[in-house]
């Protein structure tokens, strides 16, 4: 989980000039798989996604090879289950919470119709977030592998401490902003490093997101692996992380939340970015439609929530101060000096320890290794004061020194895209998502069979796929907060769904 203060205005949260952090620990979770019992197990030689020979091959990439312990960011027990609370009825907004609940025509009910839970058969447990579970699940009808993300709707409702100036009500409704937020910013988004929402819809019990399974695995287990990773390799990433954050602030949104976890590596070692859990939509008119950009550089929206991983979060966003979507380059400046030294820039035993590294010490010492255009790169990413920060936004926009002989076809170069260590990246090849169909990854993950999930932690995958027990009592939804879920189900566009299958 990644959330360490929950969406709090940074004034209920600031205790004499301090931030009260919300500490957390892991703990054990239970060993059920959720959901009642619909898997019927009916479906033996489905055809498998393919995989080359090549995927078998690891190469090595880490300078020092070293393999190392890390901690999970994530945070399970945020919050105990209790029985929900009697939460007073919210009145959400219509045209933010509803999305077509159907857009496809008989002939095709099956595969491009709404779906429910009885379509689907669990295979295994993926991971697990704050409010549920991810699951490789199988589609009866067309045997698609998908991941299917499941929040509890109890989880989502359930009651928390109010704050110096936050109301339980704010709070809830909060949290079901975000849920509602995922499912309709991924609803609007198509690009090669985004991952794929195809079908939501909900239960009682559930809300459920069928989600384009990624099978090579998180960039944390390939981290976790390798120990470090060379600057070629940190450098493709970085290049396809940031042409999915550009995308996402043209279109007006903030990602918030970007780090290992939710980085995954495709069959043939491309990044998707997963978990749209935290990230935000500007209210502009412009972003809004989905149509129209926002000028370049220009903020999507001065946003002043305490939210994201804190090992990957900017400071202003921690110093309590109005904050733009330039927080996500900071957390990319995080995220590569991480893949270069194998850890965060500021590290710490707790949130606070952090919190206080990233507010108070001085700029992140990069490592000596590091080639000198790693070093500019990274300098000018972690810079914690904004204005110096590099506004790659804008400098994507900007044309760089052009090439003396553009050869035909070959797309405008920009300073940040020109920069030394993307000398070996074709971006229009990268941008267009050509790269990501027809080379590999420089770290191919094994796939000797989709539905092994092999390189997902076993911590998940050896959950037990249980139906007992799948619902606390204590986890009824009541009558009065079924409304609250409406407009929950959404069914991407035919010509959406027959462009992925
Ligand atoms: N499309 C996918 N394909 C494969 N695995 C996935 C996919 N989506 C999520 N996962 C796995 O499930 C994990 C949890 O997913 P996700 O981060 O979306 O859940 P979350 O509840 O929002 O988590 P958190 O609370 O930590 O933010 C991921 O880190 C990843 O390992």
């Amino acid at each position: 989980m990644s959330i360490f203060a929950l969406d709090e205005d940074i004034g209920k949260l600031t205790v004499n000039g301090s931030c009260a952090i919300i500490d957390s620990e892991d703990d054990g979770f239970d060993q059920e798989i959720s959901g009642d019992l619909w898997h019927k197990n009916l479906l033996s030689n489905d055809p498998r996604p393919e995989s080359s020979s090549s995927q078998l091959a690891v190469p090595s990439m880490s300078p020092l090879n070293i393999s190392r312990g890390r901690r999970r960011s994530s945070v399970y027990d945020k919050m105990s289950v209790v029985t929900p609370p009697n939460t007073r009825r919210l009145q959400m907004p219509p045209s933010e919470y509803t999305g077509p609940e159907s857009v496809c025509s008989l002939s095709t009910l099956k595969k491009h119709g709404p779906r429910d839970l009885e379509d689907f058969r669990p295979i295994r447990v993926l991971g697990r977030g704050a409010y549920g579970k991810v699951l490789l699940v199988k589609d009866f009808h067309t045997t698609r592998l998908y991941a299917m993300k499941q929040l509890k709707k109890a989880e989502i409702l359930i009651h928390e401490e109010p704050t110096v100036s936050s109301t339980q009500e704010d709070a809830l409704e909060k949290r079901l902003e975000r849920t509602f937020a995922e499912k309709t910013i991924l609803s609007e988004l198509e690009h090669p490093h985004i991952v794929k929402l195809f079908y939501t819809f909900h239960d009682h019990h559930r809300l459920y997101l069928i989600l384009q399974f990624i099978p090579g695995g998180e960039l944390f287990y390939h981290l976790k692996e390798q120990g470090v990773l060379d600057e070629d390799t940190v450098a493709f990433y970085a290049a396809e992380i940031s042409s999915a954050i550009k995308f996402l602030h043209q279109k007006g949104i903030v990602y918030r939340d970007l780090k290992p976890e939710n980085c995954l590596l495709d069959e043939r070692g491309h990044l998707v970015l997963t978990d749209f859990g935290l990230s935000k939509k500007s209210a502009g008119e412009a972003s809004r439609s989905g149509e129209t950009s926002p000028e370049a550089g220009e903020p999507v929206e001065k946003l002043f929530s305490i939210i994201g991983t804190p090992e990957y979060c900017a400071p202003e966003i921690l110093e309590g101060k109005p904050y733009t979507q330039n927080c996500d380059w900071y957390s990319l400046g995080c995220l590569v000096y991480d893949m270069l030294a194998g850890k965060p820039p500021y590290t710490g035993a707790n949130h606070k320890v952090i919190l206080n590294k990233i507010l108070k010490d001085k700029s992140p010492k990069i490592p000596t290794f590091s080639s000198e255009g790693m070093k500019d790169f990274l300098g000018s990413l972690l810079k914690k004061d904004v204005t110096k920060r590099w506004d790659v936004d804008k400098l994507w926009a900007v044309d760089g020194p052009k090439p003396k002989k553009k050869k035909a076809g070959q797309a405008k170069t920009t300073s940040f895209q020109s920069h030394f260590v993307f000398r070996k990246i074709n971006w229009s090849k990268l941008e267009s998502g050509e790269l990501q169909k027809t080379t590999n990854g420089p770290i191919m993950p094994i796939i000797t069979d989709w539905e092994l999930a092999e390189n997902f932690d076993s911590e998940f995958t050896g959950m037990r796929l249980d139906s007992a027990g799948c619902i606390d009592i204590k986890q009824e939804i009541k009558p009065e907060h079924a409304h609250l879920f409406q407009g929950f189900s959404y069914v991407a566009s035919s010509s959406y769904l027959e462009r992925h299958f």
